[in-house]
């Protein structure tokens, strides 16, 4: 992968290899393109030379491919939501991709369960405070199942509690078999339990 700004050139990486239920943090200091890669991985950013082996097929990061956009969830840091309630935010991915009424009410009953916001079922997004909206968006990117999850600086702009809460919901992320790659400059993170450490520095990846 390769990503370029006019001359100037962010980051060159041979290779990332990124194993079935696994977890990783991606550190390095700010503007190393911890971002860019991850938005480049989730198709939100045009990649100059990139190519995937995902499943055993090789395929192009651009135009990003159909198999991808399904099997990768990416979250923001500062997540957007629609301007209806908690549970319709986490419906939503479920509906657009065609899944019966009857199937996506208790698949979006567990996800709030998950994230400890059912209570906020009803809730409009802008009432939320920051460690709630961060938590709807996992549940958000967590009802749909993706085989590998982006999480952009999770708990930064988080404190206490509500920070320890997203920390907490992180190795659980892992139970359905699927990946999660974090950017994060957040020590408790970095220090999770069994997870692998990236480290982009001066343009090239470091697997540690
Ligand atoms: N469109 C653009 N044109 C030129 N430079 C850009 C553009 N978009 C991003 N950059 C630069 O690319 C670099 C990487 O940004 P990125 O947000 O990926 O870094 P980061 O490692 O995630 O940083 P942070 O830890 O601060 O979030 C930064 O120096 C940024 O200014």
């Amino acid at each position: 992968m390769r990503k370029r700004h006019g001359e100037r050139l962010l980051f060159e990486i041979e290779r990332l290899d990124i194993a079935a239920a696994s977890a990783y943090v991606l550190t390095g200091v700010n503007g190393a393109g911890k971002s860019t890669l991850l938005r480049m991985l989730a198709g939100l950013e045009r990649c100059d030379a990139c190519r995937i082996v995902f499943e055993g097929r090789s395929m192009p990061l651009h135009p990003y491919p159909a198999a991808l956009r399904r099997a990768i969830g990416f979250v923001h840091q500062h997540p957007i939501m629609f301007s209806t309630s908690v549970a319709h935010n986490i419906a939503y991915g479920l509906l657009a991709r065609g899944e019966r009424r009857q199937a996506v009410a208790p698949a979006v009953e567990e996800a709030m369960r998950w994230a400890g916001v059912a209570h906020l079922r009803d809730t409009h997004p802008a009432r939320l405070s920051g460690g709630e909206k961060q938590r709807v968006a996992l549940a958000r990117a967590r009802v749909l199942q993706p085989r590998l999850l982006l999480l952009d600086e999770p708990t930064a702009n988080l404190d206490g509690p509500a920070r320890e809460q997203v920390i907490a919901l992180i190795p659980t992320l892992l139970e359905r078999g699927g990946s999660v790659v974090m950017a994060c400059h957040d020590r408790d993170l970095i220090g999770l339990p069994g997870i692998q450490r990236l480290k982009l520095r001066e343009g090239r990846l470091e697997v540690r």
